[in-house]
């Protein structure tokens, strides 16, 4: 086959890009520009059947193409050098390959996801960049200048902590999750938002993701707008999984006051990015880790004020609070203390004793779904949850 002889050789080199590339940043050093081989490959193909000018604009199409999975190699091997295992793919998904006259995909290359989180990240990917067609960002900015003002999400914790001794709670408003299933099957958010608050939750967290936990942004709008007429007064959090900053801006729009970062899925360049953005429209961020490695990374991200302990390992389900006490002892416990660093315990928490466990363990609040959601009273869910009225 004239076309596989006559390939150049094409140049492989890695190139470590001096800045992350998911959304926020540009991607700087050598990132040359060079048809890879099946873009070369597939010009040739085209030469045989169509004149120069198609051959510009399928190369272009193919450059693009391989560009953005060139530019995804990157993002991984970034990631990789972090201890990060979640993939990411392009929202065109892989390559395909060319030889000769055919073109295909290799089933092993990957291509299917190795856990619900990576799932969720590719699902992500893949809606954020449809989402970001509809909604580009000059128009998003414009939207900004229409959004709710904006409430301190750190602050309310803070201020939960003192007036009680206890920690401050986030209260989740969650339909469905990927571990648990469907958890409460008559779902008024509104109606479950208004009884966490008045049962004394300090903030909210809304499920913003619909494929997976039936969660929607329209859930977090009807919550912020019922606030206006019901002097509802808590923050919100937008429980969604960040992969681009854009959403981030989209997130404000709809009256978000904190986002979550997951450490398990940005490099540290990303989330140092995504918390000045955070800073600049003065939202509160949620840095969360699951082990050690995350939680030493993370505390070397300047700008950390916040950080998120999860209970639960995303990628198998498997829930344990003795990783908030692990995770906060030592240096780690030392340096989060002396910077006065806000820590949350997430997940799997059920009882009074639940809650002192982490409260011995150094957090100032937790983050709690399944154990109030389900109840057929969230406001006496909050109160047995803490073992006492924490309204007042
Ligand atoms: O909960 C899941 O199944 C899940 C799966 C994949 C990614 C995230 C997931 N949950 C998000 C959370 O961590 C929880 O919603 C939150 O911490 C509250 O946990 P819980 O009180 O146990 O409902």
């Amino acid at each position: 086959m004239e076309g596989l002889a006559s390939l150049r050789s094409v140049p492989s080199f890695t190139c470590r890009p001096k800045r992350s590339i998911s959304g926020t940043t540009a991607l700087r050093g050598n990132s040359l520009s060079f048809p890879s081989s099946s873009s070369v490959v597939r010009a040739q193909q085209m030469e045989s059947k169509d004149g120069p000018s198609s051959i510009a604009s399928e190369l272009q199409k193919d450059e693009l193409k391989i560009k953005e999975w060139e530019v995804g190699m990157f993002h991984n091997e970034v990631a990789a050098a972090q201890g990060i295992k979640i993939r990411r793919r392009p929202p065109t998904g892989p390559p395909k390959h060319y030889v000769g006259p055919f073109e295909f995909r290799l089933e092993n290359e990957g291509n299917t996801p190795r856990n619900i989180l990576e799932e969720i990240i590719w699902h992500k990917d893949t809606e954020i960049a449809r989402w970001r067609e509809k909604k580009p960002l000059h128009s998003l900015l414009k939207d900004l200048q229409k959004a709710p003002p904006v409430r301190d999400f750190v602050g309310a914790l803070r201020a939960a902590n003192l007036r009680t001794g206890l920690p401050g709670l986030i209260a989740e408003v969650k339909k469905a999750s990927p571990s648990r299933g469907v958890l409460r099957e008559n779902f008024d958010p509104v109606e479950i938002a208004q009884a966490y608050e008045s049962g004394g939750a300090a903030c909210l967290s809304v499920l913003a993701d619909e494929k997976y936990f039936q969660g929607s942004y329209e859930n977090m709008v009807a919550i912020r707008d019922a606030g206006v007429q019901k002097n509802m007064q808590c923050p919100l959090l937008c429980k969604e999984f960040i992969v681009d900053a854009w959403q981030i801006y989209y997130a404000r729009s709809k009256g978000a006051d904190a986002i979550l970062l997951i450490a398990a899925v940005l490099p540290d360049l990303d989330i140092f990015y995504m918390i000045k953005i955070c800073k600049k429209l003065k939202m509160a961020t949620l840095v969360e880790v699951h082990n050690e490695r995350e939680m030493d990374r993370v505390l070397g991200i300047e700008g950390v004020e916040f950080i998120g302990i999860n209970n639960r390992n995303l990628e198998t389900f498997e829930v344990d609070t003795s990783n908030t006490k692990k995770l906060l002892e030592g240096k780690r416990g030392e340096v989060i203390r002396e910077r006065d660093i806000i820590v949350v315990g997430e997940s799997g928490l059920f009882t009074p004793d639940d809650i002192a466990y982490v409260q011995e363990a150094g957090v100032k609040a937790v983050l709690v779904g399944e154990s109030i959601v389900k109840q057929s009273d969230p406001k006496k869910g909050v109160a047995q949850l803490f073992g006492r009225d924490i309204s007042l």
